[in-house]
This record gives C-alpha cells, sequence and structure tokens, in this order.
C-alpha cells in the first residue's frame, strides 16, 4: 500500500478514505480526455412508478469477464477492460490494498446532472466490500448521510483524486452527488467495485 495522509471523513459506523490527489492535474486531464473519447457511453434508463425515464448522466460498466449487473429492471454486460481502465485500476488498488473486478462509469456534463440518495448495497457486491472512487474534471461535492442519526458530511471530489468506501458505510450511510448550478464542466467518475457472480 501507497503511503499517503488518508482521512477517514465518517465519525461511526462506516469508514470513507479520502485519499487525495493520486493523479498530478497533466495526467488526470490526460486520463480525462481518453475517457471522455474513448468509453461507450450511454444515458442510464430507470423505470420509476412504471415510467421509462433516460437520465442526462452517461454511465458505462466495464469489467473482467462478462458480468451482468441488473438495476432498475436492466441487466448490463460487463464490457472488457481497456487500456486505461487497466492503468487506473492498478493504480487505486496500489493505495487500497484491494483488487476489483469491475467499474462502473459516470459521465455528468455539467452541475445540472447529479446522483440523487443511496447506497450501493447490491447483493453481488458482497457485504461491506470495498468501493474506490477516482474523479476527473469538474470538482463536484460528494455527500453522505446515516439513515439513523441524519448526521450529514462532505467534501469537494477534486480532479484526480480518490476515496475509498469500506466497512459497514454502505449499510449505514447514503451518499449523494448534489446538482450544483455553479458547475458549468464536465465531471467523470470511476467507481471500482468487486462483483461476486451471481
Ligand atoms: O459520482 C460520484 O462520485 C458518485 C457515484 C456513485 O455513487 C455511484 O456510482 O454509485
Ligand atoms: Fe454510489
Amino acid at each position: 500500500m501507497e503511503s499517503k495522509q488518508i482521512i477517514n471523513l465518517l465519525p461511526y459506523d462506516g469508514q470513507v478514505d479520502y485519499y487525495g490527489i493520486v493523479l498530478d492535474e497533466l495526467e488526470a486531464n490526460r486520463y480525462f480526455d481518453i475517457l471522455l473519447n474513448n468509453i461507450d457511453w450511454k444515458n442510464d434508463e430507470a423505470i420509476i412508478f412504471g415510467k421509462h425515464f433516460i437520465t442526462k448522466r452517461m454511465v458505462a460498466w466495464y469489467g473482467d469477464q462478462s458480468f451482468d449487473y441488473s438495476y432498475s429492471n436492466k441487466t448490463r454486460r460487463a464490457l472488457p477492460w481497456t487500456k486505461e481502465l487497466l492503468e487506473l485500476k492498478a493504480l487505486t488498488e496500489k493505495y487500497t490494498g484491494v483488487i476489483y473486478n469491475s467499474c462502473l462509469l459516470n459521465l455528468y456534463h455539467d452541475g445540472d446532472e447529479g446522483m440523487g440518495w443511496h447506497s450501493d448495497d447490491e447483493r453481488a457486491l458482497g457485504k461491506d466490500s470495498s468501493i474506490a472512487s477516482l474523479s476527473f474534471g469538474a470538482e463536484r461535492k460528494f455527500a453522505l448521510k446515516h439513515r439513523v442519526t441524519k448526521e450529514a458530511t462532505s467534501i469537494m471530489l477534486q480532479n484526480g483524486s480518490l476515496l475509498e468506501m469500506k466497512g459497514t458505510t454502505q449499510s449505514h450511510w447514503i451518499h449523494s452527488l448534489p446538482k450544483s448550478k455553479k458547475v458549468k464542466e464536465p465531471r467523470v467518475n470511476l467507481t471500482f467495485r468487486t462483483m461476486i457472480p451471481q
């Protein structure tokens, strides 16, 4: 594991480690451009109250094998890793000491796009597994809220930064990426995960 000043954002019931910047600006910007252009971005679809929605935010799903991943009544098959995703996976693993087998990518075009409150606690993820999040492009706020006490905390995720959610975090806390009128630039987020083949 790389030695670095790590900050745990949670006071109890889980661990969210912010490693800060792990890629300098030049490197982060280079990856950002490649990710914007080379990833097979698709608009996310959801069925809410029986109505079909297509989000402006775009997503992509990459992984080791043909992992089927279903949510919102849709099944997705993981695409094979790209060279850059494998490099970023190796970098992330070096810091967290965890091996990941898949990655969910999000593209937020600007501050009008965000992600609502949720936890990543699907059965296929395994209980208390580590989720590592790499950020590129526009700085955005990442917020966490305790399910019971409602205690809240947040952090600005910088270009080239790494955050890891682990331990009992997903059972006790929900997280979101709030919309922001101030943000006019795009952001790409990579969440590395360890899926259990179902
Ligand atoms: O964009 C982010 O930083 C959060 C993404 C997220 O929570 C998710 O993909 O589950
Ligand atoms: Fe999440």
